[in-house]
């Protein structure tokens, strides 16, 4: 039987993930944050993992290259990709926040929102029907409205140090975001036995036994 591929997003949320998948009895190595290794192959549990950066995690699935993937959802939100988001992980945990200098919150006439997520940004903006420009930026995001390139900023808030070290404040909180599992829309229908059983070792670990 051919190896299911599982796309892990690297970084803040990977050795989460693989604490996750041992948790659900996966045998996988020891050494997988050792190396600069993409690939891991573990033959006996007939998985392929590989390491990929966040924003690519949904691109990977959607084209079926990946079976699976674990990517939090805010890079689901806004690649916006067609596949099946299956479970919450409930970890990595946070919150898209509106942000800025405490003086300007009430007196935004014509907004400039800064942001690593300018669709997501556009969307939101749209349904509220706010015409704002907005600003794709790469990180330090927090230096937006410090520098006066933009006054707000639509970012991710965990513990809120960033926003305070730096003067700003929230205002408003978007909604809670954390790590999803995600599913290639034909790998479920063609691997569904093996998916399944994956998806309900990995609920078990984080919902508790049915
Ligand atoms: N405080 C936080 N800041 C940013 N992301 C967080 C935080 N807490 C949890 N997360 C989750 O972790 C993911 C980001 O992981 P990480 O910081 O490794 O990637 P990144 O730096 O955004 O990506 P890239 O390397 O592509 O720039 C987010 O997509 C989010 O779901
Ligand atoms: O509320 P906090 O716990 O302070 O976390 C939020 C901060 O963490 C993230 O930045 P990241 O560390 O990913 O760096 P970046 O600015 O390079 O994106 C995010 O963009 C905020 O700046």
């Amino acid at each position: 039987m051919e190896r299911l591929c599982i796309a892990m997003a690297k970084g803040r949320l990977a050795k989460k993930a693989v604490k996750l998948f041992r948790q659900a009895g996966y045998d996988l190595p020891e050494d997988m944050f050792d190396s600069r290794k993409l690939i891991f192959t573990i033959a006996a549990e007939k998985l392929e993992i590989i390491f990929v950066k966040p924003a690519d995690v949904p691109i990977y699935v959607e084209y079926g290259t990946a079976d699976l993937g674990i990517v939090g959802k805010d890079t689901l939100l806004e690649e916006n990709r067609d596949l099946y988001e299956v479970l919450d992980l409930e970890y990595g945990a946070c919150k898209f926040a509106l942000a800025g200098l405490p003086e300007r919150k009430d007196s935004l006439l014509e907004r400039k929102v800064a942001t690593k997520y300018p669709d997501f940004t556009r969307r939101y903006f749209r349904a509220l029907g706010e015409p704002v420009e907005i600003i794709k930026l790469n990180g330090s995001i927090e230096l937006a409205p410090l520098t006066g390139l933009a006054d707000t900023i639509l970012d991710i808030v965990e513990t809120g140090r960033t926003l305070k070290e730096n003067g700003l404040v929230v205002y408003e909180n978007i909604r809670d975001l954390s790590a999803r599992l995600v599913v290639n829309k034909v790998s479920m229908k063609t691997r569904q036995q093996e998916i399944s059983q994956l998806i309900t070792a990995l609920d078990q670990v984080v919902n508790g036994a049915d």
